[in-house]
């Protein structure tokens, strides 16, 4: 089977438990992006999928084949994250043949491209480099590795607004030329959505939320209107939130509404996924 099958993974840090018992499948070429709160394990995950942290329990494969230890498999995949792995005095351009002899492969035509559209200078030296540049670069290799599963963990962590914007076009033009699996978890929800074929939301060691976009969306609701009305309309829906605003009240629905009737005074509107986002893991906050 193509693809990556994660199975009852379980990691704890210092008996608390981050991962309890998760399990998905990642498709061949398809975009996921992985939310979660601060804290949440996303990273740690993301590190467990490329075998840089062990699981204390569970299975992962990748196209089915056992990934623990398994050079072949890992050469599949490329984890971009914080941690600087480059060597830190080298220049860019030193950096990207390094990266080349270290996959065998490297798609430079795409690298010096890439450098071009973000203004990133290839005789820049690493270390040199500002907090935004640095990630330019990571981005940069991790788009211009040949890789069939590429994980981004916080891509655009100190990108500018115009960064931020080239970035997820050339991440799109990379992956409508040659496709492949992207997981990429980012806080900034509202601007990756449009990008995200599939959403994953980690909450409390699980995954709260595991289906394609299109299909979440299609089950997130905003009921507007006088209070009691809403409240009345609401009855029995599956709130996961509020909001009021002077006389008007808004409740936050996932899930599927009445067949009967929409009341004269209510609004429905669709929620985004940002705002579904904030009201299902806001729930955590209140049991604590
Ligand atoms: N090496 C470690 N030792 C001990 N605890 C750790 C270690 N790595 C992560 N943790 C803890 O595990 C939890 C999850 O961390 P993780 O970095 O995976 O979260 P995250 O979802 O990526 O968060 P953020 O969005 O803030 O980057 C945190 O409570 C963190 O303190």
């Amino acid at each position: 089977m193509k693809g990556i099958e994660v199975k009852q993974v379980v990691k704890q840090f210092n008996k608390e438990t981050i991962l309890d018992g998760i399990g998905f499948t990642l498709e061949p070429n398809k975009i996921y992006g992985l939310l979660g709160r601060n804290g949440a394990g996303k990273s740690t995950l993301l590190n467990i999928l490329v075998d840089r942290i062990q699981a204390d329990s569970g299975v992962i494969r990748i196209d089915g084949e056992v990934l623990r230890d398994n050079d072949q498999v890992l050469s599949k995949m490329f984890l971009m994250s914080e941690v600087n792995l480059y060597p830190q005095g080298e220049k860019v351009k030193q950096i990207f043949k390094w990266t080349e002899r270290l996959y065998g492969n490297f798609n430079m035509q795409q690298a010096r491209y890439l450098a071009h559209q973000f203004d990133l200078d290839l005789e820049a030296v690493f270390s040199k480099l500002s907090t935004g540049y640095r990630t330019i670069m990571k981005l940069i290799i991790a788009l211009s590795v040949p890789v069939e599963y590429v994980f981004l963990d916080e891509p655009v962590l100190g990108l500018d607004a115009n960064h931020r914007d080239i970035f997820y076009k050339e991440l799109i033009a990379s992956y409508n030329q040659s496709p492949r699996t992207f997981v990429i978890s980012t806080h900034l929800i509202e601007e990756a959505a449009n990008l995200i074929e599939h959403v994953m939301v980690l909450e409390e060691g699980r995954l709260i939320i595991d289906d394609d976009t299109e299909k979440v969306l299609a089950n997130a609701y905003m009921i507007s209107g006088p209070e009691q009305e809403v409240d009345e309309y609401s009855e029995g829906l599956n709130i996961i939130g509020s909001d009021h605003l002077a006389r008007i009240k808004a409740n936050y629905v996932y899930g599927e509404l009445h067949e009967r009737p929409i009341p004269d005074l209510i609004n429905i509107d669709k929620m985004d996924l940002q705002t579904l986002f904030i009201n299902l893991t806001k729930a955590g906050e209140r049991n604590e």
